[in-house]
């Protein structure tokens, strides 16, 4: 493509998670202790989907990794160089999209290219050919109100896609959509992962999507959240939640995200676990 695609950032970069903790002081409240030490490497163009109990801290550490929060303790490392701020080399996806409602699909899409200073004619052919990788190349000059959820989700992935980050930062980007929307998604998500050979670390709650899309999951323990399991998925691609090997991963799963649920549910959530 164009020399944005060329540039020394389109490589993927690993990332260190190093004994990062975090602990919340609310004003009139008591501290939370939402992550204890969290140790977790994602090599170059992995592609790690992490799942844990709700409240476990999985926002709070995709939130450390993307700058937007500072860890209590601990550092993020992302090719040797510590994270300290957010960064549009670290692209972010939420599940609420977070899109701007006065700008159109077009100029939402474009946003960042203008930050790095992307020269027009270059935008110009790097939007289009990211709205038509998602299917919008009818809707560049759309309102973003106009759009339905799954519509704003693609605007959002262009958006991140288009500035070609090293790291793509998911927080549950499907979760409020539809089953089959959500497939559509999680197909165009692995071709542009596939194509253009991101980092990808994705927060889900679905254990069937982060086996249809991750190279490897990582389980969190209740809060304070810490690695309890990291998986390794070796089946091909595309997967079939139907394979018995795809099933059989996602009943241990099932089984040790169970287990997590059961402690915060059962006032035991600050029972250790050996790492
Ligand atoms: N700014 C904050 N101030 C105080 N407590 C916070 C703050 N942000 C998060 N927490 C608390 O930290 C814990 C972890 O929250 P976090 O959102 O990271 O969990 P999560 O695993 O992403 O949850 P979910 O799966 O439900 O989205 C929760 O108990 C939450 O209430």
């Amino acid at each position: 493509m164009t020399t944005i695609f060329d540039k020394t950032n389109s490589k993927a970069k690993g990332i260190r998670i190093k004994n990062v903790s975090k602990i919340f002081f609310p004003e009139n409240d008591e501290p939370v202790e939402a992550l204890k030490p969290v140790n977790l490497d994602i090599h170059p163009g992995e592609f790690v989907a992490v799942i844990g109990p709700s409240g476990c801290g999985k926002s709070t550490l995709l939130n450390i990794v993307a700058g937007f929060e500072q860890a209590t303790a601990g550092s993020v490392l992302v090719d040797g160089e510590k994270v300290n701020k957010p960064d549009i080399d670290r692209g972010m996806v939420f599940q609420q999209y977070a899109l701007f409602p006065w700008l159109n699909v077009q100029e939402n899409v474009e946003f960042g290219l203008k930050q790095l200073n992307v020269p027009v004619n270059e935008r110009a052919e790097i939007v289009t050919s990211f709205l038509k990788l998602v299917g919008l190349q009818d809707f560049a000059n759309a309102r973003i109100d106009s759009l339905s959820g799954g519509m704003k989700q693609r605007v959002a992935l262009a958006r991140v896609f288009c500035t070609n980050p090293s790291i793509i930062l998911m927080d549950e980007p499907f979760g409020a959509l539809d089953a089959l929307t959500r497939s559509m998604l999680q197909k165009e998500l692995l071709s542009i992962w596939q194509e253009y050979e991101k980092t990808v670390m994705l927060i889900t709650h679905s254990v069937q999507e982060a086996l249809v899309l991750a190279n490897r999951v990582v389980v969190i323990t209740s809060r304070p959240g810490r690695v309890k399991l990291n998986i390794k998925v070796d089946l091909p691609y595309p997967r079939d939640p139907k394979s018995m090997a795809f099933r059989e991963l996602e009943s241990d799963i099932l089984d040790q995200l169970t287990d997590e649920i059961a402690k915060s549910y059962g006032g035991q959530s600050q029972v250790l676990m050996a790492d």
